[in-house]
C-alpha cells in the first residue's frame, strides 16, 4: 500500500481504469447495450439529478456485478452507535474528555464500524438535516464486511494508528494528520494494524466542500490540488463464506450477505468520490500586525446550511504556524459563540490549554456556554515578550464547529468513563485584576 497512485483536485470530473483492463470504461456513452469486459453500469447518485452543475454529484461505476445482488438486509447490533439525542438530560457545561479508552483485542475485537461509538449530535438522519460526532476505538480490520452510510457523510480523523481504507473507487492510505471524507453511499472497508482511534464528523443531507475564500483570493488554506482521489482498483474474489456488506440507515445498522467482494469496480468516472488530504498543506493565514483573527481563517472544509454564512459543520484546524501579532493577547480570546464548539487533538497540546486536553480526547463548548485560556495561558500570555514565535509547532488540534446545539449521548456522558470532571476548575485561578486608578 505505500506508494498508493492517487488522482488530485477536489470536486474534479475524474475517470480510471484498473490497469489490468485497459478500455473498460465506455466511450462516448455511460450505458453501452453491452459494457467492455461484460461489466455491469451502475450509477451512484450524491445529489438529486436535477441540482445545479456545481453542486450536481455522481459517478458511474463499471462492475463485475450490479450492488444490487445480495440477501435482503436485517438489523444487528449497534453497540454504541446511536441517533438518540434524548438519552442524558441536556447539560450547559464546558465538557472535556480524556482520551477514549482503546480496548486490548485480548478484551474485545472490534473493528471500525462494530467501535463507533456516538459522543454527540442533533438533528435528524430521516429529515436529512444534522450532524454527529463519533469517535472510532478499534484494534482489527473489517475481514470480508464493508459499510456504508445511507445517513450522510463521514469526515474521518485518525488519531493513533494508519487507516488502509478499501472503497469501491480504490485504496486510500490515511495516515494521522490526514483526514479522509467518505460520502454517502460509498462502500468502504478498513484495515488496521494494533490499536486505533479517531474521530469522525457526520453529516446528513450535504456534502462537504471548500470555504469560499473572499477577499483572501483565488488561493489559499485548502488548496484543490493537494484532495487526493483514489485510482480504481478491484478484485474478482468469491466468497463462499459470505460477504456482509453493513449499512447504516436511519441511524440503525443492517446487514445484508452477499457471494462476493464489493470491490469489484473495474472502472469508474464522476465527480462523486471518497477523498483524503494531508493537514501540512494547509495554507496558513493568520493576523500579522495585531488582534486575534477568528478561527474561521483556519477552515479546510465546510457543510454548508442553506442559511448563509452559516455552517452545518465546519471542520476547523490550528496548525503550526508563526504568532507575531504586536499589543496583542495572542492566544484565543475568551468568548461565548451561538455555535457548538467540538474538539479533538491529534497530536501535540492545544494553544489555550498546556495540560488538560490530551491527544485522543475531546472537549465540547455548548451554545453560549463561555470558555477561553485556562488560568495559566491567561498569566502567560499577558506577561510575555511579544517576539515572533511558532506557535502550535509539532501539535495539531482541530474543530467541529456547528450551527447546531449538539447532545451528548450517554456513552459520552457515562458509559466511556472518560469525561473529566474538573475541568471547570482551570478556570478557578482567574483573579480579577481590575484596578480603577490605573490605565
Ligand atoms: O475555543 C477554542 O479554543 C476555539 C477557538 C480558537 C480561537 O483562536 C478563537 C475562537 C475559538 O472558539
Ligand atoms: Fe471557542
Amino acid at each position: 500500500i505505500a506508494g498508493v497512485p492517487y488522482m488530485s483536485g477536489f470536486g474534479n470530473e475524474f475517470a480510471s481504469e484498473d490497469p489490468r483492463c485497459p478500455g473498460a470504461l465506455p466511450e462516448g456513452q455511460n450505458n453501452p447495450q453491452v459494457c467492455p469486459y461484460g461489466l455491469y453500469a451502475e450509477q451512484l447518485s450524491g445529489s438529486a439529478f436535477t441540482c445545479p452543475r456545481p453542486t450536481n454529484w455522481r459517478s458511474w461505476l463499471y462492475r463485475i456485478l450490479p450492488s444490487v445482488r445480495h440477501t435482503p438486509f436485517h438489523p444487528i447490533d449497534q453497540g454504541y452507535l446511536t441517533h438518540k439525542w434524548d438519552e442524558v438530560e441536556p447539560d450547559p457545561n464546558q465538557l472535556r474528555w480524556k482520551p477514549f479508552a482503546i480496548l486490548k483485542v485480548s478484551q474485545k475485537k472490534l473493528d471500525f464500524v462494530s467501535g463507533l461509538h456516538t459522543l454527540c449530535g442533533a438533528g435528524e438522519p430521516k429529515s436529512r438535516n444534522g450532524i454527529a460526532v463519533h469517535i472510532f476505538a478499534c484494534n482489527t480490520s473489517m475481514i470480508n464486511r464493508c459499510f456504508y452510510n445511507s445517513d450522510g457523510d463521514f469526515l474521518i480523523v485518525p488519531q493513533q494508528g494508519n487507516l488502509i481504507i478499501t472503497t469501491e473507487f480504490g485504496k486510500l492510505l490515511v495516515e494521522p494528520n490526514e483526514i479522509c471524507v467518505i460520502q454517502q453511499g460509498m462502500r468502504f472497508s478498513v484495515e488496521v494494524s494494533g490499536e486505533t482511534r479517531g474521530y469522525v464528523l457526520e453529516v446528513y443531507g450535504v456534502h462537504f466542500e471548500l470555504p469560499d475564500l473572499g477577499p483572501i483570493g483565488a488561493n489559499g488554506l485548502a488548496n484543490p490540488r493537494d484532495f487526493l482521489v483514489p485510482v480504481a482498483w478491484y478484485e474478482n474474489r468469491q466468497v463462499p463464506e459470505g460477504y456482509t456488506v453493513i449499512n447504516k440507515y436511519q441511524g440503525r445498522l443492517f446487514a445484508a450477505q452477499q457471494d462476493c467482494s464489493p470491490f469489484n469496480v473495474v472502472a469508474w468516472h464522476g465527480n462523486y468520490t471518497p477523498y483524503k488530504y494531508n493537514l501540512s498543506n494547509f495554507m496558513v493565514i493568520n493576523a500579522v500586525a495585531f488582534d486575534h483573527a477568528d478561527p474561521s481563517i483556519f477552515t479546510v472544509l465546510t457543510a454548508k446550511s442553506t442559511r448563509p454564512g452559516v455552517a452545518v459543520a465546519d471542520f476547523v484546524i490550528f496548525p503550526p504556524r508563526w504568532g507575531v501579532a504586536d499589543g496583542t493577547f495572542r492566544p484565543p480570546y475568551y468568548h461565548r459563540n451561538c455555535m457548538s464548539e467540538f474538539m479533538g487533538l491529534i497530536k501535540g497540546h492545544y494553544e489555550a490549554k498546556e495540560g488538560g486536553f490530551q491527544p485522543g480526547g475531546a472537549s465540547l463548548h455548548s451554545i453560549m456556554t463561555p470558555h477561553g485560556p485556562d488560568a495559566e495561558c491567561f498569566e502567560k500570555a499577558t506577561a510575555a515578550k511579544l517576539q515572533p514565535e511558532r506557535v502550535a509547532e509539532g501539535t495539531m488540534a482541530f474543530m467541529f464547529e456547528s450551527s447546531f446545539n449538539l447532545a451528548v449521548t450517554k456513552w459520552g456522558l457515562e458509559t466511556s468513563h472518560c469525561l473529566d470532571k474538573y475541568y471547570y476548575k482551570c478556570w478557578e485561578p482567574l483573579k480579577s485584576h481590575f484596578n480603577p486608578s490605573r490605565k
